[in-house]
């Protein structure tokens, strides 16, 4: 008989949804978020043993989440909010040795209501929404945050073209077409110390890394999916010193001109108006920019 062992884990809570209502006087504000923690440390003898003896219940890990969320008021910062339940599990159990807790905060944006902004209404104008993973453990953190699902398209200012061409090929090239992706991006900060993170302002840096993303995907004279990642990624980069590398995950989803030629219709070049939009295949770009260390 062959020997075995466990060579890893992690469990946890996953999905735990939860919504905060911040109230100042009539002016509230509404946090919504999906939370996953994950343990991993000396949790050898319940796979192996069938001891549940030092198994922190998942059920005991959801009310922490929930405790946790009363008792603090950093739950609009969710990198912070992570770190702090990361850090409960690290400084209570010393079996625990790394929790990895990811959050998703879900978007209620402000109704304007005649002019102005409504104290206690909110709408879901999109869903792109802000999330992070933070990996807690005695020898330090790491925070990664995103931005993911963020729809967009753009009718002209993109062409792709000059690409590598043999039997295989019948894309033709194209000096002006719709570019259509919807944006996953990740980016990983570099934290010098756990008391550290409290300066770092994640929530400016979210908004500032989706408005380059669209500003830089408007902008910029695209010649290519490719071209126009390397640019945003640069970007945000140089803006923000707080964080290391970036990760664009960009879908290239196409839309084609419709053939009417058949009924006597232009549709081509400069008269083509009429789009089928391909929910599937579409292309897929993903890289990982970061920047380039200093030798000093
Ligand atoms: O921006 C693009 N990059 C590609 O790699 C590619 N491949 C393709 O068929 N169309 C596109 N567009």
């Amino acid at each position: 008989m062959s020997k075995v062992y466990l060579k890893e884990q992690e469990y946890g809570k996953d999905r735990v949804r939860l919504a905060k209502v911040i109230r100042r006087e009539k002016w509230h504000d509404i946090i919504e978020l999906t939370v996953r923690v994950l343990l991993d440390g000396e949790f050898e003898t319940p796979y192996t043993k069938a001891d549940n003896s030092m198994v922190i219940a998942t059920d005991s890990i959801k009310n922490t989440i929930y405790i946790l969320a009363k008792q603090l008021s950093c739950v609009e910062n969710i990198e912070i909010f992570a770190s702090e339940i990361g850090q409960h599990f690290i400084t209570t159990y010393s079996h625990v040795h790394k929790a990895t807790v990811s959050i998703t905060k879900h978007k209620w944006t402000r109704m304007l209501i005649d002019g102005k902004y409504h104290d206690h209404s909110f709408l879901r104008d999109g869903d792109d929404v802000h999330d992070t993973k933070v990996v807690v453990s005695r020898k330090g953190i790491i925070i990664e945050s995103g931005l993911k699902n963020l729809l967009v398209l753009k009718t002209t200012g993109s062409a792709f073209y000059g690409f590598l061409r043999d039997k295989f090929t019948t894309l033709p090239d194209m000096d002006d077409r719709i570019l259509s992706t919807s944006v996953d991006a990740t980016w990983t900060f570099n934290i010098q110390s756990i008391a550290s993170i409290t300066k770092i302002p994640f929530n400016y840096i979210f908004e500032s890394i989706k408005q380059i993303t669209l500003h830089i995907f408007a902008t910029d004279n695209s010649a290519s999916v490719q071209a126009t990642l390397f640019l945003m990624a640069k970007n945000a980069l140089e803006k923000h010193s707080q964080i290391d590398s970036v990760r664009y995950e960009l879908p290239n989803k196409h839309y084609f001109t419709y053939d009417l030629e058949r009924f006597g219709l232009k549709n081509t070049g400069k008269d083509s108006d009429i789009f089928v939009p391909f929910s599937d295949p579409a292309g897929l770009i993903t890289a990982t920019i970061a920047r380039v260390k200093s030798k000093l």
